[in-house]
């Protein structure tokens, strides 16, 4: 999958939004079978969901995953059994808060024998969730990352949600420590309710960026553009790592481990830093190659 950064939520009972979804530029789709469906609407949401993805996906549109109702409803049997055989990317679990109950998603995901192996992605929106996220992230192979879930966290902990969003910054700092002592990557940021104010979007993903957070969840196509120019290098950031990653090595030949760029001390992590930055590129460079091949 192409480095997934944008990624948008559809209401598994919509068919309209259904349909589209698949032609927006988002790196990644998540149908919702949870709370964007109402109660009474679960079965013919499940069964939308199952329709759409069994009709196959186009090369290059968005990767799929679906997210379930919680492993504590009525409904959650019924969602995973209803994801067997569409090649579905992954299982988007809400209100993840039990270890031993993702070693038991693992264990039914094993034995539905999938066509390729389907990723579990737990979603922490409970104070319990974030206490043991590191025993999540560890649960079981399928994990390769964590979201944030800010509305029902923030009701959950009984916090007041600001604009500037203080009260979640613990929340959201745990969960790129903890994402990273677990060794997988980088956790994806909640949901901007706020779909008409994309400055406020954009100062979000900016500081959700500079935390560690790599992608964002998203509600409208209107956010897809902004947050992925958030989470691209802009090019003052690639011009100047590639000063940093050039000067460095040749200091590193002439045996110097630390120098000055643009008035700035550069050393060994700060040129590692400058090295994903052009890494980052160049992975964003291929990408784009590959889907204009497929054009
Ligand atoms: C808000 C609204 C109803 C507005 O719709 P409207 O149709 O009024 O909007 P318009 O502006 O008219 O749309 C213009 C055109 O775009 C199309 N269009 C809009 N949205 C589209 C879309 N998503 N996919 C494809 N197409 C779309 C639309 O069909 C139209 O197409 P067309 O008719 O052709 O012009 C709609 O966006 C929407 O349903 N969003 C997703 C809601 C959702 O999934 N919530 C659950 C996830 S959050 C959560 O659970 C919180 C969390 O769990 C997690 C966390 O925080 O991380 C927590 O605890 O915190
Ligand atoms: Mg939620």
């Amino acid at each position: 999958m192409r480095q997934a950064r944008t990624w948008m939520f559809v209401p598994g009972s919509d068919r309209n939004k259904l349909e589209k979804v698949d032609r927006l530029q988002a790196d990644a789709v998540i149908y919702d079978l949870e709370d964007a469906v109402a109660f009474g609407e679960k079965d013919i949401a499940r069964q939308l969901v199952h329709e759409v993805l069994q009709a196959g996906r186009a090369a290059g549109s968005p990767a799929r995953y679906v997210r379930v109702n919680a492993m504590d409803t009525p409904y959650f049997e019924e969602d995973i059994r209803s994801t067997w055989g569409i090649g579905l990317g992954g299982i988007v679990l809400p209100k993840a808060e039990d270890p031993k109950a993702i070693a038991r998603l693992d264990a039914i995901l094993a034995g539905q024998q999938h066509t390729s192996p389907v990723e579990i992605v737990p979603l922490i929106e409970t104070a319990r969730g974030l206490y043991q996220a590191y025993e999540i992230a560890r649960a079981s192979k399928r994990i390769k990352r964590l979201m944030f879930g800010s509305i029902d966290f923030a009701l959950d902990i009984q916090a007041q949600l600001t604009p500037d969003g203080g009260e979640l910054l613990y929340a959201r700092s745990q969960l790129v420590v903890v994402s990273r002592a677990a060794g997988i990557e980088a956790p994806i940021d909640a949901v901007f309710p706020n779909i008409r104010d994309t400055a406020g979007l954009i100062r979000e993903t900016q500081r959700a960026k500079q935390l560690g957070f790599r992608g964002k969840l998203l509600i409208h196509p209107c956010q897809i553009g902004p947050v992925r120019e958030v989470f691209a290098p802009s090019s003052e950031e690639v011009l100047e790592a590639e000063q940093i990653v050039s000067a460095f090595q040749e200091a590193l030949s002439a045996g110097i481990g630390s120098i000055q760029v643009r008035g700035k001390m550069v050393d060994t992590p700060v040129y590692e830093r400058a090295k994903r930055v052009l890494e980052e590129v160049s992975r964003l460079i291929q990408s784009k190659e590959k889907s204009d091949e497929r054009k």
